[in-house]
């Protein structure tokens, strides 16, 4: 689903991804780890392009996002992105941001997108909440509401950037449960993330991400049982 061959990325001269490649199989749930500033959120951007790669080649489903001629308005709409914050728009109601894009920009009518809307609040736990504003919901529950919205636009691939970094501890959970579900049938997936826990129990692959470098990858079991690299075996045993 996703092919990364040799992606670089600089910010000026600071040289952040050092020749990445991966790849993403279909309905893979790939999870992203690694100290902080490796490098984990820029690479997740370059996936679809919030971050223009320095150079390097993306592939998703065979077609090239980072050559010119592509449309990457259309892929990007393949992609859904959860953001570690990401506002809502706070004058709309959750059911209101859901169907937002898939109304203004895949032009559904309202009464198909609204329908899609309440199924997909049902899904994140969320099925009373369609007429209530962002200010009264909880930072869990926003971020429930932001992969509804990711969702409502049928991506083929969710990547998610640290979704639960930003939440008071007792709201991880119900987040994770959410993507967790997602896995479970069948959603292509990208995670970086802090959390070793989700890794281990619903990651298929682990990439260990240090200084814009893939430095090891294999299955949570491996990584987290028998981690091979020096940088790797440092890493998890500062954090677990
Ligand atoms: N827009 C930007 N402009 C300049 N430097 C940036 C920009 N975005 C990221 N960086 C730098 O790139 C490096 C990697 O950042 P990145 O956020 O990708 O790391 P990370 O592994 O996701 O870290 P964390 O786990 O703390 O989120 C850092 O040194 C960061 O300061």
């Amino acid at each position: 689903m996703i092919v990364v061959n040799n992606l670089h990325k600089y910010f000026d001269k600071l040289e952040v991804l050092r020749g990445i490649d991966c790849h993403v199989a279909e309905q893979e749930v790939v999870v992203v780890i690694g100290p902080s500033g490796s490098g984990k959120s820029t690479f997740l951007r370059c996936l679809n392009l919030l971050e223009e790669p320095t150079s390097g080649e993306i592939f998703i489903e065979g077609i090239s996002i980072t050559a010119k001629e592509t449309n990457i308005n259309i892929l990007r709409q393949e992609m859904g992105m959860v953001f570690q914050r990401f506002n809502l728009f706070p004058h709309k109601t959750a059911l209101e941001n859901i169907t937002l894009a898939p109304v203004q920009v895949r032009r559904m009518s309202r009464s198909e997108a609204n329908e899609i809307g309440h199924s997909l609040l049902a899904k994140v736990g969320l099925r009373d909440k369609a007429d209530v504003y962002p200010d009264q919901l909880s930072g869990g529950q926003l971020q429930r509401v932001a992969i509804a919205r990711a969702l409502a636009m049928k991506p083929k691939v969710m990547l998610f950037d640290e979704p639960t970094s930003a939440l008071d501890p007792e709201m991880v959970g119900e987040v994770l449960a959410v993507m967790k579900n997602l896995a479970r049938e069948g959603m292509t997936m990208v995670v970086v993330t802090h959390e070793m826990g989700f890794a281990r129990e619903v990651g298929d692959r682990v990439l260990f991400m240090d200084e814009g470098k893939i430095v090891e990858e294999g299955t949570p079991e491996q990584i987290f049982g028998n981690p091979r690299n020096e940088r790797t075996r440092a890493f998890l045993s500062k954090i677990l």
